[in-house]
């Protein structure tokens, strides 16, 4: 990819003997939005720092709108929300956010406007100390939005946050992207990153085992639609018996088929007649996806 603001190229680290990321590729181009997914330990972490030049590489290569990570190019290009944003609790907002633009060295100009779209206006002059999460982890995308980064690496920016809260959050990320900036999302809440990122990338033990859309890994992974089939009260048993399908739920029975088999199989359903009251249809999810790529079946 050579339009890619954020480019790393089999980047490895290695900690004594341990190897926490191993060989791992990944591109992002300005406007995307990527979320990096993996269990505990992964490895995602240690790539937001990479990126951020606070530990080197042992191995590989990171470029930063075009340059090495840490150096001051990619410093002023690159902004970053931690997973325990801390800020000074006797501080208003508007003081705090005041003095991460002295230090990025951006105008404080900014600082009102920005406040304001992130709905803190109202809260800007209370000390910080009386905010709750999720005001705390606006201050933090609007520290964030300081300096209109190229490359916005956010740390788990939902996590205990209330779904409005994090609708709003997304919301505001959807903006950043839409500015230009490349977006990379750790994160473990698989359901919010399907419908708000563009691309999926899964780091499992330091390997990155896919780097896709989500259409494209869930066409690759083969996985099984889920039919679930309400049968008519006292029905159940002749509808496992007629498709073969296993009893769930009392007056439920399911059944699995490969997503090209679909129509096939619901045209087989129809003649079921009067024994069938609905019929219920799930592809595979995101969920099942992260599973199957994490548990060993690769991009
Ligand atoms: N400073 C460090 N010194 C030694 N080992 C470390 C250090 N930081 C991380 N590790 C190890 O590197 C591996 C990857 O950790 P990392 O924090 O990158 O994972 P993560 O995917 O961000 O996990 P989580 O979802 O729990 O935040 C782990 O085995 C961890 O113990």
């Amino acid at each position: 990819m050579t339009d890619a603001v954020l480019s790393i190229a089999a980047a490895t680290k290695e900690r004594g003997s341990l190897r926490t990321l191993n060989a791992v590729s990944l591109d992002l181009r300005a406007g995307e939005r990527v979320a990096l997914l993996g269990h505990n330990g992964a490895g995602k972490t240690t790539l937001m720092k990479l990126i951020l030049g606070l530990t080197p590489l042992t191995d590989g290569r990171i470029t930063v709108d075009g340059a090495t990570p840490g150096s001051a190019h990619a410093r002023a290009a690159t902004a970053y929300l931690p997973e325990a944003v801390a800020f000074h609790k006797s501080l208003t907002g508007r003081e705090q956010l005041a003095l991460f633009a002295r230090l990025a060295g951006v105008s404080t100009a900014q600082v009102g406007p920005l406040l304001e779209r992130v709905g803190l206006a109202d809260a800007a002059d209370r000390r910080i100390g009386t905010w709750s999460k999720g005001m705390r982890q606006r201050l933090g995308l609007a520290q964030v939005l300081l300096g209109r980064p190229r490359v916005a690496l956010l740390d788990e920016p939902t996590s205990g946050l209330d779904p409005i809260s994090r609708h709003e959050l997304y919301a505001i990320i959807d903006e950043l992207a839409a500015e230009g900036a490349a977006v990379l999302i750790a994160s473990h809440a698989l359901t919010e990153v399907e419908a708000r990122t563009d691309r999926i990338a899964i780091l499992s033990h330091g390997d990155l085992v896919a780097n896709d859309t989500l259409a494209n890994l869930s066409r690759r992974a083969g996985l099984p639609t889920r039919l679930r089939i309400r049968a008519m009260p006292g029905a159940a048993d002749r509808v496992a018996g007629q498709t073969g399908g296993a009893r769930v739920n009392g007056a439920s029975v399911e059944i699995l088929c490969a997503p090209e088999n679909k129509m096939e199989e619901l045209r087989r359903l129809s003649h079921l007649g009067d024994l069938v009251a609905d019929i219920e249809m799930t592809p595979p999810g995101l969920e099942d996806l992260y599973r199957h790529y994490a548990e060993g079946g690769r991009t």
